[in-house]
């Protein structure tokens, strides 16, 4: 992973292009294997909302939304235990963290055509001092950023397949969100979409 640009915006560090397109087809490989284990899965909110992304995690614990609400599980809705994290991907964690806390979770997202992710914060974790690592694969994905408070301004920039976004120190309680993919952008994913990676310390 040989290090390139890295902007800083509103306290988000975006690595560009941290990943060449074989380690990419490499993570992809790995991904696969978790999903054949842990399918894909489509959450619903505790509103009964169906999310537009499609997911499914690695690691101790994996995050789950039902009609119970947001939380981490030991388990996949399926009753299986969640394989272990690809050691592919804890080494993209050991590279950009900063901290040797390692992660104890990853949470796998698919955007498929016309899929989404409002603008959220990530604080289902027990604690907060561990930075969130995000990594892009497939389609462009148009990320946006703000800052603790919802009501705060927000940039966003497209995210590229490679790019990795670390959220740590004042952004770790940052809003963000995905406002839409560009569909087809990437040859990465043979059918299309994005699969982004989210790994983070829960507790
Ligand atoms: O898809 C992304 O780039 C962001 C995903 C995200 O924010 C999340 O899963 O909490
Ligand atoms: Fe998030």
């Amino acid at each position: 992973m040989a290090e390139k640009t890295v902007l800083s915006v509103r306290g988000f560090e975006i690595h560009k292009s941290l990943l060449d397109p074989d380690a990419q087809q490499a993570l992809l490989d790995d991904l696969r294997d978790v999903v054949r284990d842990a399918p894909l899965f489509a959450p619903e909110t505790r509103r009964g909302r169906k999310m537009s992304v499609r997911m499914t995690s690695a690691g101790r614990c994996g995050w789950v939304t039902d009609r119970r609400g947001y939380r981490y599980e030991p388990r996949h809705p399926s009753g299986v235990a969640w394989p272990p994290i690809p050691e592919r991907i804890v080494d993209i964690w050991r590279t950009v963290s900063g901290v040797e806390r390692l992660p104890d979770s990853c949470l796998i997202n698919f955007y498929g055509e016309g899929a989404r992710m409002g603008l959220h914060q990530d604080r289902d974790e027990g604690e907060f001092q561990w930075p969130v690592v995000s990594v892009s694969l497939g389609d462009d994905a148009l990320f946006r950023m703000g800052g603790v408070e919802r009501s705060e301004g927000t940039e966003s920039v497209w995210l590229n397949s490679g790019d990795v976004v670390v959220m740590g120190g004042a952004a770790r309680l940052a809003h963000h969100g995905v406002d839409r993919i560009r569909f087809g952008s990437s040859r990465l994913l043979p059918q299309g979409g994005r699969v982004n990676v989210t790994l983070r310390v829960v507790a």
